[in-house]
């Protein structure tokens, strides 16, 4: 999936917890060289068949230890390669079925453990449970609504069953790729990868490995084991959780969150759900970012949205998704230029109001426009109707204005713009 597979711009918020050194932004940086030696990047999404080449003749892959198990049914943590495998439990939870085992760096895990209020408990949607998970024609499984969902509302909140770096961290990383080549040393440091992550998944609750191992998985063909095929086809990148004081360039230093039901979520280019990481809670909440009916499927773009069809696609063929939603199917130069200027047209928006008369045409013009290509749901549309109700006010049309104040209250649940009125 794109993002990582969510890793589009949409997707590349700021991180909840400060960078501990660094007084200004996580701009990226470049890994200090040693650093990146010491990773391997798995490419998300499908990679290429590597045919029959096969792991080299006399390599064993290393015997990984599991650690004792405390009497509250919980794994001890313990160290490999540098990376401490511990498990987020909540006392309130005995079974551990909403535990997440984390393979993550001390520093890293000490962050974490840290944040204040840590650790919460997962937020509760009003309600039943409001989704189900099913067979799509033509997506595999998918998650769909039960009842009828508003803009803004919470779907369902949970913790990942597992969060582990996005790079496979092995031990002798550049000395394998020397040793066999850069082919079947790739396979050997999957394969080291996977028997790390073979530990994590040991230590779960019988009930999320299921969970866990249950998901699709796109990477069959590329030397991937199968814990690995399923990170990196169902991962969300983590981009509040991070090795070290910054974000390095490319991900290195970001990890992977698996999770039982957002991982279920198919992608288009039209979606309609959003989420949050909650580092307090340790969760990922899933709100909607339209009005949802009943019986419908969630979306969420693995993608950019602000890019044309033929360049959606591309970015959406590594991960063996050919997108048929309105908007790709009718994409038209029109539709594009739509797509690649909706930023901007809102960024230059406020400038109409002083005009409001003459204006407002180009402003109707723009939201026409936004719902045409499903992006109801981004912040630029409650923006757009921002600047709609400021045009409207001054004009002294009460009904239009509130009409427009009315919807864009509704999207600015989630947008939580300052609104002038
Ligand atoms: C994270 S999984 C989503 C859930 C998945 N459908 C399942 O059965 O568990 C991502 C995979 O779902 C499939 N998928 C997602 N969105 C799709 C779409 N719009 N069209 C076709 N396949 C899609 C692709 O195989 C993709 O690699």
């Amino acid at each position: 999936m794109k993002r990582g597979f969510l890793n589009s711009a949409k997707a590349q918020k700021q991180q909840l917890y400060p960078a501990a050194s660094s007084s200004h932004d996580t701009a990226e940086a470049s890994p200090p060289s040693q650093e990146l030696e010491s990773m391997y990047k798995a490419r998300y999404g499908k990679v290429e068949n590597r045919g029959k080449l096969g792991l080299p003749e006399g390599y064993t892959p290393s015997n990984i230890p599991m650690s004792d198990m405390q009497p509250n049914g919980v794994y001890k943590d313990h160290i490999v390669n540098g990376l401490i495998f511990t498990t987020l439990h909540h006392a309130s939870d005995p079974a551990g079925n909403h535990n997440t085992e984390l393979l993550v760096e001390g520093s890293t895990k000490q962050k974490i453990f840290s944040t204040p209020g840590f650790l919460k408990p997962v937020p509760k949607p009003s309600g039943q449970p409001c989704y189900v998970i099913r067979s799509t024609p033509d997506m595999g499984l998918g998650c769909f609504v039960t009842r009828a969902i508003e803009a803004g509302e919470t779907i369902f909140a949970e913790r990942p069953l597992l969060v582990a770096p996005r790079s496979c961290r092995v031990q002798r990383g550049p000395q394998l790729l020397a040793q066999y080549g850069i082919h079947q040393g790739n396979l050997v440091v999957l394969a080291e990868w996977e028997k790390m992550l073979e530990v994590a998944v040991a230590r779960m609750t019988e009930e999320n490995r299921k969970a866990l191992m249950s998901l699709a998985n796109n990477h069959t063909e590329d030397g991937s084991g199968p814990i690995l095929g399923i990170v990196r086809t169902n991962a969300y990148t983590s981009v509040d959780i991070f090795d070290g004081p910054v974000k390095l360039a490319n991900n290195a230093n970001l990890y992977s969150a698996i999770l039982k039901i957002g991982s279920r979520l198919n992608h288009s280019c039209r979606g309609n759900v959003t989420y949050d990481f909650d580092l307090a809670s340790f969760s990922y909440i899933f709100k909607a970012e339209k009005d949802i009916a009943a019986g419908e499927q969630l979306f969420y773009s693995y993608c950019d949205l602000n890019v044309p069809a033929s360049v959606r696609k591309s970015q959406l063929a590594p991960y063996g998704v050919v997108c048929k939603c309105l908007s790709c199917i009718n994409a038209t130069p029109a539709s594009d230029k739509i797509r690649t200027e909706f930023e901007q047209r809102v960024k230059d928006s406020p400038k109409w109001v002083t005009n409001a008369r003459a204006n407002i045409r180009l402003a109707l013009k723009l939201r026409q426009d936004m719902i045409d290509e499903g992006l109801e749901g981004t912040t630029e549309y409650a923006c757009c109707l921002q600047v709609l109700c400021g045009m409207y006010m001054l004009m002294g049309e009460t009904v239009k204005f509130q009409r427009i104040k009315d919807e864009f209250n509704k999207y600015n649940r989630l947008a939580k713009l300052q609104a002038a009125f």
